[in-house]
């Protein structure tokens, strides 16, 4: 993929250089990086408001997420199979067993070998130390011969499925402790040699652990943000649902529902592997660091959560009629499509950036000139999109895979909230991301991005939110 960062321009001495994101900073030899005392001052929120919040997002806020989700995704594993959430149950499940620790080693092994073999490399955006990340390229044969080798293992190995599903609790507690361990290990490091050692001073110890000491790290080659995420994490769903739906078909036989539920994810799944090189550009791993919430998230909270709608529909057979399940397929493939789409349109855009003929909706695309100043003190210019999807919303490409996961869910309806647990968790994250987005976007782009806001001014829904 080609380097979003537009031209460079001699730096204007008038304009304000607005860009040193907060995420951003952290990789910045110290330089810019505001303390804690220095933020309260720079953000002008003073006295106890500012404090409050400070423990609040520094202290609270990665305690208790560590806690509330590394105890959901055993607490999903018994909902989804009606078993009653006790102590009792899950403590001796805690350290995994044997099948859970052959399949999590194998598991670990094939995503490390697709990541050291021979392929094509890809690129994310420069560091603010000047270093260009360097990601294997192979995501589509990974994901291929992934699904492949395990079909291979499901019709070799008939129980495979089953097994998986009624092994999911041990499964999981085996992904938390390589996740823990990882993590541990990512953080020692970082704390051992930072980027930055200013960067980290003032950062009480749990918010590093939750959030990652250094931008990018990597284990003898190993990229840990691909391998974590973009490699386990996104498999290990893929695979799972694989496993429930056969282990739904040994259980009561095909459904349609459950088909649908499953090919919608399919779909979603090649999908992002087919644009892999794209993610490297994205917030989670251009400007989050590798800690519990990228490495825990993909490896645990991804094969637990995201899998959740195919895991609740193993041992609950949907009743839908064929009909609705037939119009759920052609909404959420509608909406799978609108998702390339969108991100489709903000990558060639960039890609066509010096092209002023470049077309979207077979119109010449509009934009708005913005610049943005990075740590060196150097100025870009850049564009921002007003054509096509990211003229209707901002966050266009959110409402659809909205859109999908709610496709994927409706075919479980009659069970009430279950099948939408992931629905809900994805909305919650999504509002959070624009709110997120925004505020970065603010941050590099300034005046140029208020003025985006205010011709396209409305984020998921037009007229709505
Ligand atoms: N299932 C899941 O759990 C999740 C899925 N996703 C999916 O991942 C994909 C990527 O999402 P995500 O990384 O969050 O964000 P986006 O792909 O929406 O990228 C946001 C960035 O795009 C640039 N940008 C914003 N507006 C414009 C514009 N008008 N013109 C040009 N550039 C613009 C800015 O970056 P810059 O600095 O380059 O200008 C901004 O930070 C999406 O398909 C999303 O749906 C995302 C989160 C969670
Ligand atoms: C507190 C934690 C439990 C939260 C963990 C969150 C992460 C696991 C997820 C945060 C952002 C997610 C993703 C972003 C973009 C993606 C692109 C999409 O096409 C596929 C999914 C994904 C890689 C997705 C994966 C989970 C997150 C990293």
């Amino acid at each position: 993929m080609e380097s979003q960062a537009e031209e460079v321009v001699q730096p204007d001495k008038d304009k304000p250089s607005s860009v040193l994101l907060e995420s951003e900073s952290t990789t910045n030899n110290g330089k810019n990086k505001p303390t804690l005392s220095q933020e309260s001052g720079a953000n002008k929120k003073t006295g106890i408001l500012d404090k409050a919040y400070k423990i609040l997002h520094y202290h609270v806020v990665p305690v208790v997420f560590i806690l509330f989700f590394t105890s959901s995704v055993q607490i999903l594993a018994s909902l989804g199979r009606d078993e009653p959430i006790s102590l009792k149950l899950v403590l001796p499940r805690l350290y995994g067993d044997l099948h859970s620790w052959t399949i999590v080693a194998v598991f670990t092994i094939w995503a490390i070998f697709w990541l050291k073999v021979p392929s094509s490399k890809t690129y994310g955006p420069e560091t603010f130390h000047g270093a260009i990340p360097e990601y294997q390229d192979n995501g589509v044969l990974f994901f291929i011969a992934s699904v492949l080798a395990f079909l291979g293992v499901q019709l070799y190995y008939t129980q495979v499925s089953t097994l998986l599903f009624w092994n999911m609790p041990w499964l999981l507690s085996s992904l938390n402790i390589v996740a823990f361990v990882l993590c541990f290990f990512l953080f020692v490091d970082g704390i051992m040699k930072p980027d930055s050692r200013t960067d980290i001073n003032d950062l009480p110890y749990a918010f590093l652990f939750y959030r990652g000491v250094n931008l990018h790290a990597n284990i003898c080659g190993v990229d840990i943000k691909q391998l974590a995420v973009s490699r386990m994490g996104l498999i290990g769903w893929q695979l799972l649902i694989q496993a429930f739906f056969v282990a739904s078909i040994y259980n009561y036989g095909f459904n349609h529902g459950v088909a649908v539920c499953f090919l919608l994810q399919v779909v979603y799944i090649a999908k992002f592997y087919w644009w892999e090189s794209g993610y490297f550009w994205t917030l989670d791993i251009a400007f989050d660091h590798p800690g519990y919430y990228l490495c825990w998230g993909g490896l645990v909270f991804v094969p637990a959560m995201y899998t959740y709608p195919s895991y609740y529909l193993v041992l609950h057979q949907p009743t839908i009629d064929i009909l609705m399940s037939i119009v759920i397929a052609i909404i959420g493939l509608f909406a799978v499509a609108m998702n390339f789409r969108v991100d489709y349109e903000k990558q060639a855009f960039q890609k066509n950036r010096h092209n002023e003929n470049f077309q979207l909706w077979g119109k010449r695309v509009q934009y708005i000139p913005a610049t943005y100043t990075d740590s060196a003190g150097t100025v870009h210019q850049s564009k921002l999109l007003i054509s096509g999807c990211w003229g209707v919303a901002r966050h266009l490409n959110y409402t659809f895979e909205l859109l999908l996961a709610l496709s994927w869910s409706l075919p479980g309806y009659q069970f009430g909230i279950h099948t939408f647990l992931y629905f809900i968790f994805l909305l919650i994250l999504l509002v959070q991301r624009c709110f997120r987005d925004e505020k970065k976007c603010f941050e590099k782009y300034g005046s140029a991005y208020k003025e985006y806001c205010d011709k396209v001014p409305f984020r998921l829904i037009p007229y709505v939110f």
